[in-house]
């Protein structure tokens, strides 16, 4: 079987520009809701993702593969592994674009097993900007930064209005929000699609 991709983006584009807001290299971001399965501080067997500006278009990510984050003995679970993709591709998208967006199709490639106790390295960049279809990628490699490849990400985010997480969003965790607004841990997005 060819493990030659078709062409990416797979339309033509505009590049992508850095938003003039968005953090300069090396700020970190912390998580950007408490309960996100990605990143948030509150889940207890979450992937805890730690993102940090890069150059450009670049977020730098990185977490660790623990006992929760099985799929076969010793071995992170590859659906898992495609989270930590969509988080840190989700985290590029919104950084460097001040846009909020979401996740319209990932796809992966796993190039080798990523045992527990790995620390993934993720580094994601924008590619190309459509209309609302915003695409980008992401390569990660294993305990560091230019260690061993071991997974490709490419996705397609889409642009969405803000009404599009409160009409879909359960209310009682909406209501949480509402009452806490600190459970959302960043707000800091140009409004206007
Ligand atoms: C700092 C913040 C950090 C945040 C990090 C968070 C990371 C996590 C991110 C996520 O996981 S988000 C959750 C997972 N994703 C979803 O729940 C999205 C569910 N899908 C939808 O809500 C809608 O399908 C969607 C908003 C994506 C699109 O619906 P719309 O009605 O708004 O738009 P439409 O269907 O017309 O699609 C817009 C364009 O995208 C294209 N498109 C959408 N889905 C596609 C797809 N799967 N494949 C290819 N193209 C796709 C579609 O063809 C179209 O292209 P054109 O503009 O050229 O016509």
């Amino acid at each position: 079987m060819s493990r030659v991709p078709p062409p990416w983006p797979p339309v033509e584009v505009e590049t992508a520009h850095r938003h003039p807001d968005a953090p300069p290299p090396g700020t970190k971001f912390g998580p950007h809701y408490a309960h996100c399965f990605g990143c948030g501080d509150e889940v207890e067997h979450g992937l805890h993702l730690q993102t940090e500006a890069g150059e450009g278009t670049a977020i730098h990510a990185q977490f660790t593969v623990t006992e929760a984050h099985q799929g076969a003995p010793g071995l992170a679970h590859g659906g898992l592994l495609a989270c930590a993709f969509d988080e840190a591709l989700g985290v590029t998208v919104g950084q460097q674009l001040r846009r909020p967006a979401v996740t319209g199709r990932l796809e992966t490639d796993f190039l080798a097993p990523v045992p527990v106790g790995s620390t993934l390295h993720i580094v994601g960049t924008l590619d190309g900007i459509a209309g609302r279809k915003v695409y980008a990628s992401a390569e990660g490699r294993l305990d560091a930064p230019d260690g061993p490849l071991a997974l490709r990400a490419r996705a397609l985010f889409v642009i969405v209005d803000f009404r599009h997480f409160v009409e879909h969003g359960r209310a009682e965790d909406l209501r949480a929000v509402a009452e806490n607004p600190s459970l959302l841990r960043q707000s800091r997005f140009d409004i206007n699609p």
